[in-house]
């Protein structure tokens, strides 16, 4: 087994099933709130990662070179540069494998995050936007993201090997 594939193990889903899975309507109601999100990106970012580290610290392996205190400058602009990748994907919905190829050889073979870790911080963006937007993440409206988030973290982890 290889190692990149980690405690959590790992599942491949065929490019066909990337690009056909989310609908009309749930493409428009991801990119209705991201218009929302854009103008707080790296402040909605750097929550989700401090969520993420008080969630599930073992995420925090991967930031040993950050400053992790409460609303740094490295939390902000690491958080801002989740959720910008995540807007230009929504705005690229069917073609998430071209507009997120560059990410997806960082995670892979740069970084080499556990694909497990994906599902955790997806979790975590939808608690942030439910605490932020609760009129607009409707039960749709997070379904609709719960499964864009699970698109984009297949793709960006779709180069393990
Ligand atoms: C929705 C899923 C994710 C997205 C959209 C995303 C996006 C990004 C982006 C845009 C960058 C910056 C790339 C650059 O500077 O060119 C990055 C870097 C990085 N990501 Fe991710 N990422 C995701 C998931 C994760 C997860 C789950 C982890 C680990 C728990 C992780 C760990 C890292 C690390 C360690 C870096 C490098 C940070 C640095 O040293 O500046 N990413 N990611």
């Amino acid at each position: 087994m290889s190692v990149h594939h980690g405690l959590f193990g790992h599942s491949r889903s065929s490019p066909t099933h990337i690009t056909m899975s989310l609908s009309a309507s749930e493409i428009a109601l991801i990119q209705a709130l991201w218009v929302k999100i854009a103008p707080q990106a790296n402040q909605l970012g750097a929550e989700a990662l401090e969520r993420l580290f008080l969630s599930f610290p073992q995420t925090k392996t991967y930031f040993a070179h950050f400053d992790l205190s409460h609303g740094s400058a490295d939390l902000l602009a690491h958080g801002g540069k989740i959720f910008n990748a995540l807007g230009n994907a929504a705005s690229h919905v069917n073609d998430l494998a071209g507009t997120l190829s560059t990410l997806s050889d960082l995670h892979a073979y740069n970084l080499r995050v556990d694909p497990g870790n994906f599902p955790l911080l997806s979790h975590i963006i939808q608690v942030v936007l439910a605490s932020h937007f609760p009129d607009d993440f409707t039960a749709e409206a997070q379904s609709a993201w719960d499964k864009f988030l699970s698109e984009v973290s297949t793709v960006l982890t779709s180069k393990y090997r």
